[in-house]
C-alpha cells in the first residue's frame, strides 16, 4: 500500500492566496489493476493560470490543479516501463495511478545531462505559449520590435530569446533589478524594472522611440492601458495573461482599448496554449534543439519540498521566481 501526499484547495481564494486556504491530506492508494501505473512526482509546477482556473474549475475540496514530471515506479501496462520519466496533469500529489492515458513521454532526444524539470518549464507548456504565442499570434518577422511584460519569467524569458532568434528587437520589462540584470545576460536588447521606473510611458518610449510592433502581454491592467498607446500602425498584441488582475476582487476599470485600436489599426487576440496541442511535438522538438545549442538559456527558481508547494505558488504570484518557478519534491 502507498501512501500519497496531496494538497487540497480548502477555501476558494479571496484576493491575493493565503497558506490557510490549502490543505496537505494523505491519500491511501489500492493496488495496481491490469493496465494501471504507479507514478511518483519527481518536480511539480506552479503556474500562474491555477489562481483563475481554481475558481472558474475546481470546488472546495479538490485536489489542487496541475502538472509535474514523475517517475514510473511499478508498471501493470505493458505500454510503459518502470524507471520512465513522463509529463503528467495530475495536480498537486506525491503519488497516483494512472491508466497511461495523457501521460506524454519526453522527446526521445531529451539529453541526460538536461534537467527533466525543462519539460514544465522552457520545453514545456510555457516554453510552447512563447513558440505559439510569437509564431501564430504575434506573426512576428525579421526587424519587428517585440515587447514583452513579466519578461523574466517561465513564459516571457522564451518570448524575448525566441524573438532575438527570429530577428527581431526585444524590450522587456520585470520586477526586479536583478530580473532586468538577466535579462540583458541573456540577449534582450532593452530592459526595465517597472516597479523603479519614474513612469512606464516614458521607459517604453526611450526603450524604442518607434513604437512597437508586436506587444506579448503576460500582465494586463494598467500597464497594457499605456504600452497600447505606442504600438506602431498595424501593430498585434497577443494577449497571454492578465496576472496583474487574477487576485482583484474588484474588477480594474479602464481607460478601455478602443481608441487606441481604431486610430492605430491594431490586432489584438486572446490565445490558450493548448489550441495548438496536435503541434506540441513539433514545438517540443524546436525549443529542446535551441536549449541544446545554447541557443535559448533557462533560468529555473527551485523550491524544495512537497509541503512547500503553497508557498512556492504564492511566492511565483508575488515575483520572487527568476526564470520558471519549479517545486522539487
Ligand atoms: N495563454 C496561455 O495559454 C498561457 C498564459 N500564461 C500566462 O502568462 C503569464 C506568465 O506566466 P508564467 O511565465 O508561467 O509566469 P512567470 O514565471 O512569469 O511568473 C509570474 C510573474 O508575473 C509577474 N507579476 C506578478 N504580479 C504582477 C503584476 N501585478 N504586474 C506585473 N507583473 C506581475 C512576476 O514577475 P515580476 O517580478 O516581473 O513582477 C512573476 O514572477 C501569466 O499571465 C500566465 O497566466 C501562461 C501559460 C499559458
Ligand atoms: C491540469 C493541467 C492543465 C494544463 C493546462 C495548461 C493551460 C494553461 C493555460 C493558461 C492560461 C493562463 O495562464
Amino acid at each position: 500500500m502507498v501512501t500519497s501526499k496531496v494538497w487540497v484547495l480548502k477555501k476558494h481564494f479571496e484576493g491575493f492566496p493565503k497558506t490557510s486556504d490549502f490543505e496537505l491530506k494523505k491519500i491511501e492508494l489500492p493496488n495496481l489493476k491490469d493496465g494501471e501505473l504507479l507514478l511518483e512526482s519527481v518536480f511539480l509546477s506552479v503556474d500562474p493560470y491555477m489562481r483563475p482556473y481554481s475558481r472558474k474549475d475546481m470546488k472546495e475540496g479538490d485536489i489542487m490543479i496541475g502538472t509535474q514530471v514523475a517517475r514510473i515506479v511499478e508498471s501493470k501496462n505493458p505500454a510503459f516501463t518502470v524507471g520512465t520519466f513522463v509529463v503528467a496533469g495530475s495536480g498537486w500529489r506525491t503519488h497516483f495511478i494512472s491508466d497511461g492515458k495523457g501521460l506524454q513521454l519526453l522527446p526521445s532526444s531529451w539529453p541526460e545531462s538536461l534537467p527533466k524539470s525543462l519539460a514544465l518549464g522552457t520545453v514545456g507548456m510555457p516554453g510552447l505559449t512563447a513558440y505559439f504565442g510569437l509564431l501564430e499570434v504575434c506573426k512576428v518577422k525579421i526587424g519587428d520590435t517585440v515587447l514583452v511584460n513579466a519578461a523574466a519569467g517561465a513564459v516571457g524569458s522564451v518570448v524575448g530569446q525566441l524573438a532575438k532568434i527570429g530577428g527581431c528587437k526585444v524590450v522587456g520589462s520585470a520586477g526586479s533589478d536583478d530580473k532586468v540584470a538577466y535579462l540583458k545576460k541573456i540577449g534582450f536588447d532593452e530592459a526595465f524594472n517597472y516597479k523603479t521606473v519614474k513612469s512606464l510611458d516614458e521607459a517604453l518610449r526611450k526603450a524604442s522611440p518607434d513604437g512597437y510592433d508586436c506587444f506579448f502581454d503576460n500582465v494586463g491592467g494598467e500597464f497594457t492601458s499605456i504600452a497600447i498607446n505606442q504600438m506602431k500602425k498595424y501593430g498585434r498584441i497577443a494577449i497571454c495573461g492578465g496576472i496583474s488582475q487574477y487576485n482583484d476582487t474588484v474588477p480594474q476599470k479602464g481607460p478601455y482599448v478602443q481608441i487606441p485600436m481604431l486610430f492605430k489599426e491594431l490586432l489584438m487576440e486572446g490565445f490558450i496554449v493548448t489550441r495548438w496541442n496536435n503541434r506540441w511535438e513539433e514545438g517540443q522538438k524546436a525549443l529542446l534543439k535551441w536549449v541544446v545549442e545554447g541557443k535559448l538559456k533557462y533560468h529555473e527558481h527551485v523550491t524544495e519540498g512537497f509541503e512547500n508547494m503553497p508557498m512556492a505558488f504564492i511566492g511565483m504570484l508575488k515575483g520572487e521566481n527568476l526564470g520558471k518557478a519549479i517545486v522539487k519534491v
